[in-house]
């Protein structure tokens, strides 16, 4: 997005520069930033507008990244490379190239991530996905049964970046808020990467006895457990050719952390009471809801692992900062549900608006479980009596009477008339968004810029 955004019906360099799935500034000779995207906001940690009212020497005194390679390259005026790590955890290897004028005097610097290193070139493939593959993306996001929801810019840009870089068996370190998704994306890395035929195992690193953590991760040989006359095959060797998602890896204990280290770099791992090295080849992902690296700085987290795990670094924002999912995850979840338990819950207008106001400090889990209760115990809000009369033109006077203090201006009213509208296609249509996308003769993308306008409105 750059400061003056034009707007028109082609797809415009504005909408090209949102899209990339790669950090973007361009700053005049002073370090302002003219232009940027979405993508670079994620990974720095900051609002879209706030970078673009900033200074890139102001984002290094808030602490954002320890040095601007942009002000690098005004000073020296040569081109500048070099990887930088901003506190979100993020490592990017960036360049800035200053562009001068005649005289010689810098006009503009662009700074972007665009040459990656050999472990970002993930950025240049794209797997095919076969049929099969794609029934079982479809049940990857374990329970919704309707595939993953990307409606957001920020989900769309993650689902980019995981299926660019599937087919590289890079380690992938995941971010986010307790259910957010992130093991709904590791489920996607792993379908859509060559290893998609391999097992996925999942470790829990907050719900293994400390005690236990050698035994369930290498395994054993026999005897070494009292009772027990058979070999135990650990975790990592059950994942080999698969992937190994470690779940909660913050809540890892140092002592395991140094043994787990030993496994990544050599690729191996030896059982307890073993005197053989067994190969393993695995992917590795991990996630964690925690700041890793303010734990590194503490010392309750090994730098070396920490390096070693966060190659390619994944944050999902929260759910309340990504309202396009969260109206596609409604419908998802009720669409999901209504053909589980064999119901017709529809969703009344007055519970649509509530769950569009919550904060939903449990994410997507607890989104889905409310929305389960919902549907089980049929529970239709209090103005259902309302929503029956919709198609009654009393009804409309009576919407307009109740409403015209705070929907005063004409466009007001249209936003919440056509949203309201689209919500009651939406729901004949199950939540299927192309079916009601293609009732309403509007392109999918527009029933959600109408669902969100419709949002701001009742917001305001
Ligand atoms: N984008 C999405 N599309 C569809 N379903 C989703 C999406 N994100 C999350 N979910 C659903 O929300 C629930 C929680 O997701 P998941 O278990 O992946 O979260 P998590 O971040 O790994 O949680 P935790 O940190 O507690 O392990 C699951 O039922 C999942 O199917």
């Amino acid at each position: 997005m750059t400061r003056k955004n034009k707007k028109s019906g082609k797809r415009t360099m504005n909408d090209i520069i949102e899209e990339l799935p790669s950090t973007l500034f361009v700053t005049d000779p002073h370090g302002n930033i003219l232009i940027s995207n979405e993508f670079t906001a994620l990974t720095i940690g900051v609002q879209l507008e706030e970078l673009l009212k900033a200074n890139v020497q102001d984002l290094v005194k808030a602490g954002y990244y320890p040095h601007s390679i942009t002000m690098e390259a005004i000073q020296s005026k040569q081109k500048v490379s070099k990887n930088v790590v901003t506190s979100r955890g993020f490592h990017i290897f960036s360049t800035a190239i200053p562009i001068l004028d005649k005289d010689g005097e810098v006009q503009l610097v662009v700074t972007t991530s665009n040459e990656f290193k050999q472990e970002h070139a993930y950025y240049e493939a794209n797997v095919p996905v076969t049929q099969q593959m794609n029934k079982q993306l479809g049940e990857a996001a374990a329970g919704s049964g309707k595939g993953i929801v990307a409606e957001s810019l920020a989900m769309k840009q993650i689902i980019k970046v995981c299926n660019q870089m599937a087919s590289y068996d890079s380690k992938v370190l995941i971010y986010g808020e307790s259910g957010t998704g992130k093991e709904v994306i590791a489920k996607y890395i792993h379908l859509k990467s060559d290893k998609w035929k391999g097992p996925f195992i999942v470790i829990n690193c907050a719900a293994i006895a400390p005690s236990l953590f050698e035994y369930e991760l290498f395994g054993y040989e026999k005897g070494v457990m009292e009772g027990q006359s058979e070999v135990k095959k650990g975790m990592i060797e059950i994942a080999n050719g698969g992937v190994l998602f470690l779940d909660e890896i913050a809540d890892l204990p140092l002592e395991m952390q140094a043994k787990l280290l030993r496994v990544l770099e050599n690729n191996e791992v030896r059982r307890v009471g073993g005197i053989v090295n067994i190969p393993v080849h695995c992917r590795v992902i991990s996630a964690t809801n925690r700041d890793l690296w303010s734990m590194v700085k503490k010392g309750l987290f090994r730098e070396d692992l920490y390096y070693r795990i966060n190659v390619i670094p994944i944050h999902i924002p929260p759910l309340r900062n990504r309202k396009l999912d969260l109206v596609g995850l409604i419908s998802s979840f009720i669409a999901s549900f209504n053909q589980m338990y064999g119901k017709k819950y529809v969703l009344g207008a007055e519970e649509f608006e509530k769950m569009l106001s919550q904060p939903w400090h449990g994410n997507a889990r607890e989104l889905r479980n409310y929305i389960e209760r919902l549907v089980v115990t049929e529970y239709t809000g209090i103005n259902q009596e309302e929503e029956d009369q919709v198609a009654d033109w009393f009804a409309i006077d009576h919407f307009i009477d109740k409403n015209k203090h705070r929907l005063s201006a004409l466009k007001d009213f249209t936003a919440v008339a056509e949203g309201r509208y689209i919500v009651k296609v939406l729901k004949d249509c199950y939540g299927n968004g192309t079916e009601a996308a293609k009732k309403l003769s509007v392109d999918r993308s527009v029933i959600y810029r109408k669902l969100k306008k419709m949002e701001e409105v009742l917001r305001n």
